[in-house]
């Protein structure tokens, strides 16, 4: 049996009314998207393309124009698609006043967990982002790399099966990006659905399995991060402890074949980052 997408995204439409044009501006073209169960899933795109607006239209944050968002089925204008959400805005607010500790506690009780479930809800999580040692400092003086791990920590407080992470590095200098991909990881390994949008190209082809590449609003790339990414009229043969004789006897080969060009050994892929580029360096329509 067809499991049910975490995520389903179909022919999303945003326009937003602005007092300074006529038209309307189109935020989201007829974007669609799925995520399964257990993906993670990258949106990449130039500022101002609409991958926030497309994560509020999943979240119900914003109505669409037109289309429609579903999160495990249930259609994103209902309530009650957010069960199994947890959300990291891009720019996430915590009252600056309170400690690590009592931050969770607040978003815990919020999620209706109460007592001991609730307190060792937060231990586990204040564990999982590296936060143990700073749990009862304010958030006041936390690093930006500590407040994006304090939000992740936030998003899954309820024990979501969906993450939603709107540049969850934003700011962060390389090594708390590293923590924050490595938690990502760790959310993988436990089966949970991230959809994340980031400028970090290299982090977003490390933990990705799906990429969407999103420009002026519209989808213009979108697939298995591994066959985006390979070269098409190119084959990689990789060998361990190939001699030279070896090596230059497949050349031999190749060259008597006629048809096949010898380019060179080694590993020909193209990076996301050339895949990016390429993508988005077109004239306006
Ligand atoms: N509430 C709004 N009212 C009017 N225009 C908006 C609103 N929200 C977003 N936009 C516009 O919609 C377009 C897409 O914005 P969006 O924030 O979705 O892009 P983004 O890809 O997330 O950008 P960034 O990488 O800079 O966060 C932009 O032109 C933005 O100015």
């Amino acid at each position: 049996m067809e499991s049910v997408p975490a995520v389903e995204i179909r022919d999303l439409v945003k326009d937003f009314k602005t007092s300074f044009r006529r038209a309307p501006l189109r935020a989201v073209d007829r974007v669609s998207l799925v995520i399964q169960p257990g993906e993670v899933y990258g949106l990449i795109g130039p500022n101002g393309s609409g991958k926030s607006t497309t994560m509020k239209a999943l979240l119900g944050l914003v109505a669409p124009t037109s289309g429609r968002c579903a999160i495990f089925g249930k259609d994103s204008l209902k309530v009650d698609s957010r069960d199994d959400v947890g959300f990291l805005p891009e720019n996430p607010y915590f009252y600056k006043h309170l400690t690590g500790t009592e931050t969770l506690s607040f978003y815990g009780k919020l999620c209706g967990l109460r007592g001991r479930i609730l307190k060792d809800r937060v231990a586990e999580l204040l564990e999982l982002v590296d936060l143990k040692e700073a749990r009862d400092r304010r958030i006041a003086g936390y690093s930006k790399g500590m407040l994006q791990r304090i939000g992740l920590a936030q998003a899954l407080v309820q024990e979501p099966r969906l993450v939603i992470l709107d540049e969850p590095t934003a700011g962060v200098d390389p090594i708390g990006s590293r923590q924050i991909r490595d938690l990502i990881l760790k959310l993988r390994d436990k089966g949970i659905t991230v959809f994340l949008c980031s400028h970090l190209l290299e982090q977003v082809q490390e933990v990705c399995d799906h990429v969407g590449i999103i420009f002026r609003g519209k989808m213009v790339k979108e697939g298995h991060l591994e066959d985006l990414i390979a070269i098409e009229d190119q084959t990689e043969i990789v060998l361990r402890d190939a001699s030279p004789e070896l090596v230059a006897e497949i050349q031999a080969l190749v060259k008597r074949s006629g048809r096949t060009e010898w380019l060179r050994s080694g590993k020909p892929k193209t990076t996301l980052e050339r895949l990016f580029l390429r993508e988005t360096s077109g004239d306006e329509p």
